[in-house]
């Protein structure tokens, strides 16, 4: 696995941020947070790969590296990312940013 540069990532609605790729959502509520959380840890462990995850009242922010690539974001990082905007927009949740 190789880490990406910054041009080679473009998910949207996700920011490199100090080396990590980090999303966060508007989900309006600490259970909604939760149910949602509930949804991106069944896909990450289907493709055994998993964000570092901070669930607040408002919101819930992501955060992905490959630990196996001396934590850098590699395409594993950018896959599951794409996998959790689908599973917000499925649960109509957006953006927070
Ligand atoms: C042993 C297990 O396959 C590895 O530890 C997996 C688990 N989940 C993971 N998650 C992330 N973000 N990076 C990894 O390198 C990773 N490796």
């Amino acid at each position: 696995m190789n880490a990406l540069s910054a041009d080679q990532i473009d998910v949207p609605g996700w920011r490199l941020t100090r080396g990590a790729l980090k999303g966060t959502f508007a989900t309006d509520g600490f259970s909604a947070g939760a149910r949602f959380l509930q949804d991106v840890a069944k896909a990450a462990d289907e493709a055994n790969h998993h964000p570092d995850a901070l669930v607040t009242y408002p919101s819930v922010e992501f955060t992905l590296v490959t630990h196996d690539a001396d934590d850098t974001v590699t395409d594993k990082d950018v896959a599951l990312a794409r996998r959790i905007n689908d599973i917000a927009g499925a649960l109509s949740i957006k953006h927070a940013d």
